[in-house]
């Protein structure tokens, strides 16, 4: 540890956004943008279509350009850190249609999770992966394009937890799922949070199952936050129930 940096706490942020402005060109997307994620929390962000909620993801991932504001994980500074340097520090992505190798078998998409590990407990981190998700080990000799899309969103979240990550990022877990594949996912990220103690912070248009999860929730609206609170409340709130949840 740094001389005369005081540990985390597990009340002190793990991600610390603040004041963070990105965009593309001259249309900016994010219009200072403050919130924090601390150990243990499965956090949502939940918005309508082109809230910005993508860009807030990339630019926490480390691909997206920030004009202002920064970017702190584990109390260092990481707003202009490589993405490669903050997957290193611990910060894992499972991006928006999952971005598998579908000619590559299950495992060896898996196991691309471990390419910046060098220690000998890939092989039981593997195994962890399939108890998580017994439907991978069955077919894990497989192609991974032949999973369902489901399966494919489990083989992400398998394959970012390869990479032991301190917090995971997820952009849109449920899209394109029926009904009751988002519910096995959200079941799923929730049991990560319980055996794994992985610190979740999740992007959904879906804020019903999101925040039914989530310990906290943040409400983006046109590039700013418009709203927070705990799971519950948010779900319970008049206007997040008439403008998200159709209520
Ligand atoms: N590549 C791009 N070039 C220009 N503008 C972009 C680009 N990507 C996103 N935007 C704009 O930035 C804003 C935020 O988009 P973003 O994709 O982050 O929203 P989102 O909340 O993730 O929406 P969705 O759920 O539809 O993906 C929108 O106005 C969008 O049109």
């Amino acid at each position: 540890m740094a001389p005369g940096r005081p540990p985390l706490r597990s009340d002190d942020p793990l991600l610390k956004i603040e004041g963070l402005r990105s965009g593309y060109g001259r249309i900016e997307a994010l219009h200072g943008v403050s919130l924090e994620v601390r150990p243990g929390e499965v956090v949502a962000l939940v918005g309508g279509n082109g809230a910005g909620k993508t860009t807030l993801l990339r630019a926490i991932s480390g691909v997206q350009p920030v004009t202002a504001g920064g970017v702190r994980f584990s109390g260092t500074d990481l707003t202009r850190a490589s993405a490669h340097a903050r997957v290193k520090a611990g910060i894992a992505q499972v991006p928006e249609g999952r971005q598998i190798f579908s000619p590559l078998s299950i495992e060896d998409n898996l196991r691309l999770g471990a390419y910046l590990r060098k220690d000998a407990e890939i092989a039981a981190d593997l195994e962890r992966v399939y108890d998580l998700f017994p439907v991978l080990k069955e077919r894990r000799r497989n192609p991974a394009g032949g999973l369902s899309g489901g399966q494919q969103q489990m083989l992400a979240i398998g394959r970012a937890m390869m990479s032991r990550p301190k917090l995971l990022l997820l952009d849109e877990p449920s899209m394109g799922l029926a009904p009751v594949l988002v519910d096995q996912v959200f079941a799923i990220i929730a049991r990560l949070r319980e055996e794994e103690a992985v610190t979740v912070f999740l992007v959904e248009q879906n804020a019903f199952a999101a925040l039914s999860i989530a310990d906290r929730g943040y409400v983006i609206e046109t590039g700013e936050i418009a709203m927070t609170g705990s799971g519950r409340e948010l779900l319970t709130d008049e206007r997040v129930r008439e403008a998200y949840l159709g209520v």
